[in-house]
């Protein structure tokens, strides 16, 4: 990139920061302010975008530092090389800079001590204890790759598409794939059809299903999804836990109706679905006959910020109050409804104790839940979410 464009790109980026306030994802303004700004091309869009993730990608580090300065060390740190960059580092740091982050990051730190795992991510007390806790707030420098699950039927057709179409990736087991971040991959898969678009940590959940299946052989499974979104863990579940049948519920309508047209796209037509408030009390399985109940609950999502940066930038201790608090409501009001037998699988995307740990003891302690398994899915080695999921069973 030409020098001149280095500068002005920064320029915007760091106007851009300053006006954006975190209400939307910083993705939906980036797009907001693209559309009403016509002048920038693709490459531009591209770049400028970077740059504010980038930013955001520091967490709380070096707040001090002038907007332009920070976003240029943030810069420097997140990426693999600087080839389009050069124009806006002094000689020295470019010939300090290597493609290995750790080197980067002491490289940074010799001027800006300041920068540690606790400013970047400044919860890492609250982290559940298996964590490496200065491995997980450097992974916020690094964007996560795409990750597809392989439904069953298609382990050889997914992989095969894709190198016939050249498109980079690893596989990470026999139904997993790793892809390069930002790969686009609707037009070359039948998506929900023969792979799932699924972080790989969401995908290790399912361990936890196929133990289901081990402690119960032959059972029918009829299993509620009771935070169903778009339906991530119930194509997983039935996938696995083949032949199910399948309740969903959400408090929105509106993503049922994601669900449904991904259920379509899945082959999926054995459900029935609702939509209610956890939160209330309520008869919420009237007439169901489940034995399987996955709580995918509302979380703070921090083990997937690396994916949203913007959310390690604006969180706040209340959000976290909230969010413990909600998932209580939730377990304090469904737990009673479910039958003895029957199993209940508590998952988050979120590395909280508050909303891990703490959760699997209320459902010891109140509920008189024997806990299976539990399981830190620790993804920020292998540039995948971070997630936590709890099996257990009503006796
Ligand atoms: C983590 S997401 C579930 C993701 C989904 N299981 C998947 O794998 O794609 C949590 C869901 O809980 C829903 N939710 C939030 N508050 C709720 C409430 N009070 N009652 C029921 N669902 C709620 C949200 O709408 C959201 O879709």
């Amino acid at each position: 990139m030409q020098m001149h464009y280095a500068f002005k790109h920064l320029a915007t980026a760091a106007t851009l920061v300053q006006q954006y306030n975190g209400e939307l994802p910083l993705a939906a303004f980036l797009k907001q302010y693209f559309s009403a700004h016509k002048k920038h091309g693709s490459k531009d869009r591209k770049y400028i975008s970077e740059l504010c993730y980038c930013y955001y990608r520091l967490g709380h580090a070096l707040l001090h530092l002038p907007v332009e300065e920070r976003m240029k060390i943030a810069l420097y740190l997140c990426s693999n090389e600087l080839q389009s960059w050069e124009a806006l580092f002094e000689e020295t740091w470019l010939q300090q800079h290597t493609p290995l982050l750790s080197q980067r990051i002491s490289f940074v730190q010799q001027q800006y001590p300041a920068l540690q795992a606790g400013t970047i991510f400044p919860w890492l007390t609250h982290c559940s204890e298996t964590i490496d806790t200065t491995a997980f707030a450097y992974s916020h420098l690094v964007q996560p790759k795409v990750f597809l699950r392989i439904r069953p039927g298609y382990e050889q057709k997914v992989p095969d598409a894709l190198a016939q179409q050249n498109i980079p990736f690893e596989q990470a087991d026999k139904y997993c794939i790793a892809l390069q971040p930002n790969t686009s991959i609707s037009t070359l898969l039948d998506v929900n059809k023969a792979a799932v678009v699924q972080d790989y940590s969401s995908q290790k959940v399912g361990g936890l299903l196929q133990q289901v299946k081990v402690l119960s052989p032959g059972t029918q499974w009829r299993i509620w999804d009771c935070c169903a979104a778009s339906g991530g863990k119930s194509i997983l579940a039935n996938d696995l836990l083949k032949p199910a049948s399948l309740t969903v519920s959400d408090v929105r309508e509106s993503i049922i109706r994601n669900l449904q047209q991904r259920f379509k796209e899945a082959g999926i037509t054995r459900y029935d679905w609702f939509t209610a408030d956890l939160t209330k009390q309520q008869k919420l399985l009237q007439n169901r006959d489940v034995n399987l109940v996955i709580c995918d609950a509302p979380c703070s999502g921090s083990g997937t910020w690396g994916r949203t940066p913007e959310q390690l930038f604006y969180f706040t201790n209340e959000q976290l109050q909230h969010y413990a608090s909600l998932q209580q409501q939730i377990v304090n009001n469904i737990v009673p409804q479910i039958k003895a037998g029957t199993y209940f699988l508590y998952i988050t995307c979120s590395v909280f104790r508050e909303e891990n740990e703490t959760m699997v003891q209320l459902l010891q302690q109140k509920h008189a839940m024997k806990i299976l398994q539990t399981e830190v899915l620790k993804g920020y080695a292998l540039q995948a979410d971070s997630m936590f999921a709890a099996l257990c069973i009503k006796e």
